[in-house]
């Protein structure tokens, strides 16, 4: 310290250190208090151009460009052929884009429009450097065109609304440590945001030994932090980082107003595909693959739950690999219009009871034709298409058929028999004591009156990880949880909004079981609609005569030829007490009698077949039950 004493003694004296005097002097204050307030405004002035450099960048272009022409012009006028050249080449470049580099990560390059506004910026760009090299820049009328060619490149540039969102992201997440300090999220980072068309994420890092919990706690106080409006922020945790949560802030809501139902192109619709329902909040879609797993959708009265149903079926009835089965016991009010698309429609609950027994049977039937095919799960093809039983109000279906219900959704699954299953309370006992819905993997939770339907429909300690249905506010609105990563956080979505026309259209193009009854007709036997007890025929194919069903009154399972294994099971089960020879079955199946001395072989060890007698095979009788007394 004495040293420094030291130094500034000798320095306080000496006229080269003090230009305007020995010792402060009232000029030498003036002059540092003037240097003083042009750095300041020349501090400020660099701190707003780098504040709206994005706005200010196609002035900074234009001042290079003009430059650039300026040093050319001065030092190799001659080259202006080939800039001129190198513009047209570039120009035609970005015209024919291959389809390839377009996936290439350059988001500003992939888009039709935006690689036009790059070959127009370049054109207008290399064209007026070609010219003022060969001119220079101050000849006529290249100065006006500089600037009308900067006011052409600029106002789409200004215009554009993502790089607007993007820039006002980036000046939101600057003030992110002073909203994280109001919000007592002192020491988090907003490490990346990702704008799209109706808001921005955000992901915030937190320090070491916080949760993002902390961040779904703050969200009243980070909307207030940030201005926003209550209720457009949301936050989640990283599903790969304890130390992650993601920030959803919206500017629009996309479920505002009804999304209308997007038909899949002809042709692509499969079971083996995710099934589009709608858009999540930040518009990416919401696709659940549906193919053998059950599915449970609660919601209250008019919270969309036939809505949803409706955007399922619409897409099932386009999938060429699947049957459905429909069981509406709201009087057939819901299902109804799709009956024609559904070989089975119930809309009595002793139809649904014989329909959901005849399912029982199917997922029987199919589990040989997997043994004696050696398969272990059914993949559903147009020849062997997967079952999908829908149930609109599940908690009406009978006794009996709960029992049904509960032995296809533990079964059906890796025969691709499943159930999609709507309620509005899906309490305990409708749920055959909890059995059916531990098999539901995907949860649908529409609009809830209380809190605890939370809980019925998505499961215990959803509500308190923030799955808050009973928040829901407008009809067709749900959170979806199954075990894909996009479904495990509570993230709202709205359902596509079907309308009758959009209905009426898939219909007439894949209906083929007319005609049905209306609703009004449900309390009279129909003619269309299978009410017998289903037996082993019940996949006998529909003949495409007149729409109508053969013999009389049966309508077949699935309207597909059946396999040869189904053939030989269906032989087996119809064979007389003496069985039926091999001979015989081969010419049923079509098969030689090799393949069929195969099949018989497995069903026999799985007990779907016996041998009566030499020769001779049937399916055995069922066990009969031994009278006690
Ligand atoms: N995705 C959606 N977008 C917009 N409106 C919808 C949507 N889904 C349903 N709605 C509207 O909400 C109302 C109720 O829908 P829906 O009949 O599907 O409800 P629900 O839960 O099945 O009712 P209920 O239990 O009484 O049958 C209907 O008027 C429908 O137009």
């Amino acid at each position: 310290m004495a040293r420094y004493r030291r130094r500034w003694g000798y320095y306080r004296h000496d006229p080269y250190f003090w230009p305007y005097g020995y010792e402060r002097t009232i000029t030498g204050m003036v002059v540092g208090a003037v240097i003083g307030a042009i750095g300041t405004i020349i501090g400020s002035l660099a701190g707003a151009a780098w504040r709206y450099r994005s706005e200010l960048a196609p002035l900074a272009v234009a001042g290079v460009v003009a430059w650039c022409a300026q040093w050319t012009h001065s030092n190799t006028p001659k080259v202006w052929p080939f800039i001129a050249a190198g513009t047209i080449a570039a120009v035609a470049v970005l015209a024919a884009f291959p389809a390839r580099w377009r996936r290439l990560p350059w988001p500003w390059l992939s888009r039709g429009i935006e690689r036009a506004y790059i070959a127009l910026c370049v054109a207008i760009g290399g064209g007026w450097v070609a010219a003022a090299t060969h001119a220079g820049i101050d000849a006529a009328p290249l100065p006006w065109l500089a600037l009308a060619g900067t006011v052409l490149c600029a106002v789409p540039w200004w215009t554009h609304r993502r790089r607007r969102a993007k820039v006002r992201v980036e000046r939101v997440l600057e003030t992110w440590p002073d909203v994280a300090d109001a919000a007592g999220l002192a020491g988090t980072r907003a490490v990346s945001a990702v704008v799209d068309a109706w808001g921005w994420t955000a992901r915030i890092a937190l320090p070491r030994g916080r949760t993002a919990g902390e961040v779904v706690a703050a969200v009243p106080a980070v909307e207030s932090g940030l201005g926003a409006a209550p209720g457009t922020v949301r936050a989640e945790p990283d599903p790969r980082r304890a130390d992650r949560a993601y920030l959803r802030v919206l500017d629009s809501d996309p479920h505002a107003v009804p999304i209308p139902y997007p038909r899949p192109a002809a042709g692509t619709a499969s079971i083996h595909k995710p099934i589009p329902l709608g858009l999540f909040d930040d518009g990416t879609t919401v696709a659940v693959r549906f193919l053998r797993r059950n599915a449970l959708i609660g919601g209250v009265t008019d919270s969309g739950k036939s809505g949803l149903l409706n955007v399922i079926l619409g897409y099932l009835a386009q999938c060429p690999d699947v049957a459905i089965w429909g069981i509406d016991l709201k009087g057939g009010m819901e299902l109804a219009p799709w009956a024609p698309v559904m070989p089975r429609f119930a809309a009595t609950p002793e139809k649904a009871v014989a329909f959901l027994a005849a399912a029982v049977d199917e997922i029987k039937l199919r589990e040989a034709e997997q043994v004696a095919r050696g398969e272990r799960v059914w993949e559903p093809t147009a020849d062997r298409p997967a079952l999908v039983i829908i149930i609109d109000e599940y908690v009406e279906l009978p006794e009996a058929a709960h029992q049904h219900a509960d032995t296809i959704a533990r079964l059906g699954r890796a025969v691709a028999v499943n159930l999609i299953v709507a309620t509005q309370r899906p309490t305990q006992k409708a749920m055959t004591n909890n059995a059916v819905r531990s098999q539901m993997d995907i949860r649908i939770c529409l609009r809830v009156r209380e809190r605890r339907d939370v809980t019925l429909i998505l499961g215990d300690g959803m509500l308190s990880a923030g799955w808050h249905a009973h928040k829901l506010d407008l009809p067709g609105k749900f959170y979806v949880s199954a075990r894909e990563p996009q479904f495990r956080t509570p993230r709202p979505a709205r359902g596509y909004y079907i309308t009758v026309t959009d209905i009426v259209r898939v219909v007439d193009e894949h209906g083929t079981y007319t005609p049905h009854p209306g609703p009004s007709h449900t309390d009279e036997p129909d003619d269309e609609i299978d009410t017998d007890t289903p037996d082993t025929n019940t996949d006998e194919p529909v003949p495409e005569s007149d729409g109508h069903p053969p013999n009389g009154n049966r309508v077949a399972v699935i309207e597909r030829p059946p396999t040869p294994e189904r053939l030989l099971l269906d032989a087996l089960r119809n064979a007389p007490e003496q069985g039926i020879t091999v001979p015989e079955l081969a010419q049923t199946t079509g098969k030689p009698r090799r393949w069929v001395y195969r099949r018989l072989q497995q069903f026999t060890s799985t007990g779907h077949a016996e041998q009566v007698s030499w020769g001779h095979w049937r399916t055995p009788p069922p066990p009969t039950e031994t009278d006690p007394g």
